[in-house]
């Protein structure tokens, strides 16, 4: 496979050129992996391949979300686990992109199968860069590609000191149950309750036991990490309001946007915006932003077509 000249463009926000990213506020200095899963077959976008593979901007979803971890400087080792049918892809995708911190291992039927997986794999040699072992693992959705280090860090500092932490955001719908015949059965007060996103942290004997004491009910049906370990360990996680780009890629219409750029043409200049379509015209004239080439453009432009998304949904 032929090996592009650079990495190319990352979709989170760049550290030090965001007035609210201030990275340099907290100090990482304790060793911290990361555990992807992507080892899904994204049933709910309709799609024949994982969202995770689907390219954007002709590079695979998974490797963006990869580069938000391994600019990380304080960050060791990401182990993306994969379904087995796909370790050669990932691998090619890992070399082609450059991903030197990034560790493929096969993964499990779900996804709490393919996170215990993971973290497993970061007791194995081979997966142990530097230090070893990491005194903290975050675990992270292959497809939520805009966790930037802002968030990275305050999960890490908060996990290391309380044994779990979890982004969290506020809920946009009111939760409610219904009854077996399709009835309203009770609804929840909205504003008690959060959205459970991701990244989430853990040390590592938490994360760890949590996954060794846990029951296969759990590995097949559970969806929440954080719960793991308060019921397994005892662990009351932090909880870190994040921002709204944490969302996941879940359904078509936000796997969309891919086809919508490849149609696309890229002026230069935010005065040529009639050219765009309507959604990123109006973004481009409410900022007034300029480009100084094409390149610099695709990277706004899908940055904030994402960002438009998690308020269409
Ligand atoms: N056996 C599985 C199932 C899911 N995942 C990963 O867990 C993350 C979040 O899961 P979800 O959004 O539900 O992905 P899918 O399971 O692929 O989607 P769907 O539920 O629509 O099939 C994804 O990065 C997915 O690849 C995984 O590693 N192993
Ligand atoms: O944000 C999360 C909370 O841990 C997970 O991504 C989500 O709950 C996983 O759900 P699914 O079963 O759909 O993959």
């Amino acid at each position: 496979m032929e090996r592009p000249a650079d990495p190319g463009a990352s979709l989170a926000r760049l550290p030090g050129k965001d007035p609210h990213n201030n990275p340099g506020d907290v100090s990482v200095d304790f060793p911290v992996s990361v555990v992807l899963p992507a080892g899904g077959t994204g049933e709910r976008t309709g799609l024949q391949t994982p969202k995770q593979f689907c390219g954007l901007m002709g590079r695979p979803l998974i490797s963006y979300t990869a580069q938000a971890f391994e600019r990380v400087s304080w960050i060791q080792c990401v182990v993306v686990v994969v379904a087995t049918e796909s370790l050669a892809l990932m691998r090619d995708i890992a070399q082609r992109y450059r991903h030197s911190k990034v560790r493929v291992v096969p993964g499990g039927s779900t996804r709490h199968r393919s996170i215990r997986r993971g973290v497993q794999a970061l007791r194995e040699p081979e997966e142990q860069v530097g230090a070893g072992t990491p005194k903290v693992v975050i675990i992270h959705d292959a497809v939520r590609p805009f966790v930037d280090e802002d968030m990275l860090s305050k999960i890490a500092m908060a996990a290391k000191e309380h044994g779990a932490a979890g982004a969290i955001r506020p809920l946009v719908s009111t939760v409610i149950a219904t009854t077996s015949e399709g009835y309203l059965d009770h609804s929840l007060e909205r504003a008690k309750y959060r959205a459970s996103e991701m990244p989430q942290g853990f040390t590592y004997e938490v994360i760890h036991q949590a996954y060794q004491k846990c029951t296969d009910y759990d590995l097949d049906y559970g969806t929440e990490c954080l719960h793991l370990a308060l019921q397994y360990c005892g662990t009351n996680a932090k909880l870190i309001e994040g921002p709204p780009t944490l969302w996941k890629v879940s359904h078509r219409t936000t796997v969309r946007m891919r086809h919508l750029h490849s149609k696309l043409t890229f002026p230069c200049r935010s005065r040529r915006a009639p050219h765009l379509p309507r959604l990123i015209a109006l973004l481009l004239t409410a900022e007034g932003r300029k480009f100084k080439n094409q390149m610099q453009y695709r990277q706004f432009a899908c940055r904030e077509h994402f960002r438009q998304k998690v308020h269409l949904h």
